[in-house]
């Protein structure tokens, strides 16, 4: 990577540094490179301690990036306003650069390894002057699991390093166990690239027009550019722990996934764990941390955003959670809907970005609260009135982004499972694919077997949402909700969910089964009341798993028969529950062809296994099949 092109080029002997030098050979070559490459002004080792999170947030706070909470309402927390052009994903600039042009496959952007790293590497060159270079060591999942996962972020932005401290197991733990043990991890450049020149003044929120979040498969490594937002530059998220580890999961015969966990409790204490995988601003850390409107049913929380599953030695697949934080959509957060945020939010040691400001230095977003608050500041600093809107906007703009979110450390959610702390996981009893159709997908559906649940998952398809760039509310396919997600051919990553269920017996699968909140009225209303009442979904889900709950066949798999879910005390017209659970014959018929030119778009790849079920399909709606199969 080094370009030595100047003559007095830093190295990283002559940078001031706070903290203390890693010592893994590795890394420490890595670094000098880096900083031959980007010449940042200082170094700063992260060691995750609470003195370093005080200093970092005064860097921070004199750098006018974030201000510090009110302490009573919300200790040791902070708030930050992004660029208003860096808010989210950025999935048109997000590229998989494998050295094989067709193991990135038809849904990923690609580029040449050799080709990226040159654009990239004028891009880095000297991108850090005038900043300080914080070197993030971390760790995804345990520490003292059988095959820790370590990376080092190396990053110009403390709000990085400190997000990253909630997010993951970061600083002199994951540093120690990786030195002792010689370990390999996977090295994350990230620069907001704005360097300054001498005497330059600095902007709050740095970040630059041109935006690359790069993927380096066969090398595993992770080069980011322009963007200070969450899902962008903190890499130990998704580029990490999605993208790149679903190749090392692909090559080492495990599955790195876009799902929540959670474990539900019935009344009589029998625990059932269940992993779900919706789209981006889908309801996972909302069903993450549900109260069941139920009598007598619990649920505890495991994760939120991101599962690893592996097989135990009993033959069953085991769920575990590679984040220790929540990195969660703030809008319709409240204590009616996911009352365990608020609980979690409310002990502090946050941040939170790009949600409104209260004047006594609270936050407040859509859905908070049903009054809106009469003078506070917007997520681009205006004052905002719930009756006029913001001064000089517009009176419909709202006080927090769409996509804004806060960050918060995982084990202060009340509802946390003791599981959450143990190496192995938990093992899963059903499987949850979900998306935001507004027809179409029935409240719940259960898969006949393993290669149909696959088939379900390969399908999926939702309404896109304010977590990336681009339009809001257009269909799309969004397989295993791993779109923007998957590091290799989605045709591949398909079979090797296919290959995992031949490696098992069907019966220690777990169950697979689609849901949607998110059917609508004519009216465009929802139909389904959702959050809490979700748990409702829950109860029949296990007790399918126990096989109790009664179930109706129909062409596209198990619905619930009529009176098998619980609605009691469920206030919900007859006919609108009938809408929402039920098999439309006429839609699905519309249906069918979509998915067959999803299909068609897998090339010669596509597995065997989901052209015989879309034949399946195409019979039992009553199509012919088509010809190209
Ligand atoms: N109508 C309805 N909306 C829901 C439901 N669950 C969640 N939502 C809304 O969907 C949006 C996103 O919910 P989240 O739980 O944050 O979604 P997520 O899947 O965790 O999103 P990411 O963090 O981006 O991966 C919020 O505005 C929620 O209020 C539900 O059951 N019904
Ligand atoms: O990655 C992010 O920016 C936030 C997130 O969870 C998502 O978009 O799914
Ligand atoms: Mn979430």
């Amino acid at each position: 990577m080094s370009i030595a092109t100047q003559v007095h080029r830093k190295t990283r002997a002559d940078l001031p540094a706070t903290g203390t030098a890693p010592t893994h050979p590795r890394l420490v070559a890595w670094l000098d490179e880096v900083v031959d490459l980007c010449q940042p002004d200082a170094i700063h080792y992260c060691d995750g301690s609470d003195e370093e999170y005080e200093q970092l947030v005064t860097v921070l706070e004199e750098a006018g990036t974030v201000v510090r909470l009110n302490d009573e309402k919300l200790p040791n927390s902070i708030y930050a306003r992004t660029d208003p052009d860096d808010v989210a994903r950025v999935e048109d600039q997000t590229f998989i650069c494998s050295e094989d042009e067709r193991n990135a496959g038809p849904t990923n952007n690609w580029m040449a390894p050799a080709e990226m790293k040159r654009v990239m590497t004028k891009l880095y060159d000297g991108c850090m002057k005038g900043r300080t270079m914080y070197v993030i060591p971390f760790c995804m999942g345990h520490i003292d699991a059988k095959d820790p996962k370590f990376g080092v972020e190396v990053s110009d932005s403390a709000y990085v390093a400190l997000s990253m401290r909630i997010m993951t197991r970061m600083g002199v733990e994951p540093l120690k166990a990786m030195t002792d043990t010689d370990a390999d991890f996977v090295p994350c450049l990230h620069s907001v690239g704005m360097p300054l020149e001498e005497g330059e003044r600095d902007v709050a929120w740095p970040c630059s027009e041109t935006k690359y979040i790069v993927h380096f498969p066969d090398e595993r490594m992770i080069w980011s550019y322009g963007s200070g937002y969450g899902g962008n530059s903190l890499l130990g998220k998704k580029c990490y722990s999605l993208r790149i580890a679903s190749v090392m999961a692909r090559d080492e015969g495990w599955m790195a996934e876009h799902m929540l966990i959670l474990r539900l409790i019935s009344p009589e204490g029998r625990k059932y764990h269940i992993v779900a995988a919706f789209p981006s601003a889908c309801g996972k850390t909302n069903l993450a941390m549900l109260e069941p409107t139920i009598p007598g049913w619990k649920v505890e929380t495991l994760g939120d955003d991101i599962a690893w599953l592996r097989f135990g030695d009993d033959g069953r697949l085991y769920a575990t959670n590679p984040e220790t934080g929540f990195f969660g959509v703030a809008p319709g957060t409240s204590y009616e809907t996911n009352p365990n945020a608020m609980r979690t939010i409310a002990k502090g040691n946050s941040i939170f970005t790009n949600v409104g400001l209260t004047r006594d230095g609270d936050v407040w977003w859509e859905g908070m609260t049903k009054d809106k608050p009469e003078d506070i500041l917007d997520w681009k600093g205006r004052p905002w009135s719930g009756s006029t809107g913001p001064q000089g906007g517009r009176k419909d703009e709202k006080a927090a982004h769409p996509n804004s979110r806060f960050c918060t450390p995982i084990e202060q959610c009340p509802i946390l499972a003791d599981d959450y702390h143990n190496p192995q996981g938990v093992p899963i009893d059903a499987i949850v694919f979900g998306g935001r159709r507004e027809n179409t997908i029935p409240l719940v559906t259960q898969s006949r077997n393993w290669k149909h649940g696959v088939f379900m998952g390969a399908t999926c398809s939702s309404e896109t949402t304010a977590a990336a760039k681009g339009a809001v509310g257009v269909l799309r396919r969004d397989p295993m909700a791993m779109l923007p997600f998957i590091g290799y051919h989605v045709a591949d990553y398909c079979q090797h969910w296919i290959n995992i269920g031949k490696k098992a017996d069907e019966a220690k699968l777990p169950k697979v089964f689609y849901v949607n909140w998110f059917r609508r009225d004519d009216d465009g209303r929802f139909m389904w009341p959702g959050f809490g009442e979700n748990s409702r979904v829950l109860k029949w889900i296990a007790e399918r798993v126990d096989g109790r709950a009664e179930a109706v066949e129909t062409p596209i798999g198990f619905i619930p028969a009529a009176g098998s879910l619980d609605v009691e005390g469920l206030d919900l017209p007859e006919e609108d529950l009938r809408a929402v659970v039920s098999y439309s014959p006429q839609e699905w018929h519309d249906e069918v062809p979509r998915i067959g030119r999803w299909f068609d778009t897998f090339g010669w790849r596509l597995p065997r296994e989901l052209v015989d079920e879309l034949r399946n399909l195409e019979v039992a709606v009553g199509r012919a099949p088509s010809s190209m199969w």
